[in-house]
């Protein structure tokens, strides 16, 4: 496979370019982006046809903040109208036996207008490639999926990407449902990000009723509903208005205090969140202050992004924030996404695994 295929949100995609160029060049692949604005998706073309392959094994999709998906693939164009069936089962008849079918667009006004020709070639689409023995009848784990991202209907790219490095949902989007009794619609931002970056099997005891919480610009208390439907307690840190109902739970304390200044009295808090608008730099600062003093366990914030560079923005609060953990010999693990409920943002999820203690007793 020549062509690595990465699914983005509008606008983005000069970001996903610049994320895929410097992850493949990292690994020691070399190559080409394809990519138009406002299309969804940007193409890597490697000038090896096998190191498709070998990007999307070798770089940890983990690492990949602007893509929500991605497979190894090639283009078909001027697909016959009345064998469209045919010329993708064509295209994949020599890939490993896949465990589902994803028949996808790209997340634009345009692949929305796609997706309802898209479901009606699935069953087709699946049947003939069960038949040739490209896709199982039954989904099963640590198998590829087999991925057709459909651009027009007879253009699409059809490839394959490995489920133990790849977005598990369906064009790479986990859609979640608006609870109705929540204070803003950032709430979303939150329950998207505790389920991206916290392992389902994690999620129990991580994301744990009876945890103490604290919430930096939290009003009017989106993301605070997030930590209180969960069971724990929060400190909500704004000088605005907090919704009503969430005080009248008793699990949420309101602070008038400014952000950036609020330290808790004890070390005893398990997750930070924050969502204050300021400048990405002095957000990650903030957060690497609470990290290295030991005084959030897990840490989920968003860097709002600039107008310009946003790769570059990103990549650099990442690098500050590695470099001066590791400088203090902090454990931890860090992940980034741009999540589908952000906009001009990314989402950021910060575990502190081991802070020796010299550092703060
Ligand atoms: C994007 S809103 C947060 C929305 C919230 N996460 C929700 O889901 O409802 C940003 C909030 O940060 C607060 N804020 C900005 N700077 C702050 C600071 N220095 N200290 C405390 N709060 C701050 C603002 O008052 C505002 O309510």
């Amino acid at each position: 496979m020549s062509s690595v295929v990465i699914y983005c949100r509008s606008g983005f995609e000069n970001d996903a370019a610049a994320e895929i160029t410097f992850h493949a060049a990292e690994q020691g692949f070399a190559g080409y982006v394809k990519a138009k604005p406002n299309t969804g998706y940007v193409i890597y073309e490697c000038f090896d046809a096998q190191h498709g392959d070998e990007i999307i094994k070798k770089v940890d999709f983990k690492n990949m903040v602007f893509a929500r998906q991605w497979f190894a693939g090639t283009l078909i164009e001027n697909m016959p109208v009345e064998d469209r069936v045919g010329a993708v089962v064509e295209a994949a008849k020599d890939f490993t036996l896949c465990s589902e079918l994803r028949v996808e667009t790209p997340d634009t006004n345009e692949g929305k207008e796609l997706l309802t020709f898209c479901k009606k070639i699935s069953t087709p689409l699946k049947k003939a490639l069960e038949k040739r023995n490209i896709v199982l009848r039954e989904p099963k784990a640590n198998r590829p999926v087999m991925h057709v991202l459909f651009l027009t209907n007879n253009t699409a790219y059809v490839g394959y990407s490995y489920s133990f490095n790849n977005s598990p949902f369906f064009m790479g989007i986990l859609r979640l449902r608006m609870p109705s009794d929540a204070p803003s619609r950032s709430t979303l931002k939150l329950d998207e990000a505790f389920n991206v970056f916290i392992p389902e099997q994690q999620r129990e005891s991580r994301v744990a009723a009876g945890m103490r919480s604290v919430d930096l610009g939290a009003c009017p208390g989106g993301w605070t509903y997030q930590l209180v439907r969960r069971g724990m307690f929060v400190s909500a840190i704004d000088n605005g208005p907090m919704n009503d109902d969430l005080m009248q739970t008793g699990q949420v304390k309101h602070f008038r205090a400014d952000g950036f200044k609020y330290r808790p009295e004890k070390r005893n808090i398990t997750w930070l969140v924050c969502d204050m608008v300021e400048k990405p730099t002095k957000v990650t600062s903030l957060m690497i202050d609470w990290a290295v003093n030991a005084y959030a366990k897990e840490l989920i914030f968003n860097l709002k992004l600039p107008m310009k560079k946003r790769f570059d923005s990103v990549y650099e609060c990442l690098s500050m924030i590695r470099a001066e953990l590791e400088k203090y010999g902090i454990s931890y693990e860090l992940q980034a996404k741009h999540l589908y409920h952000d906009r001009e943002e990314v989402t950021v999820h910060l575990n502190v695994t081991k802070v020796p203690q010299s550092l703060y007793s």
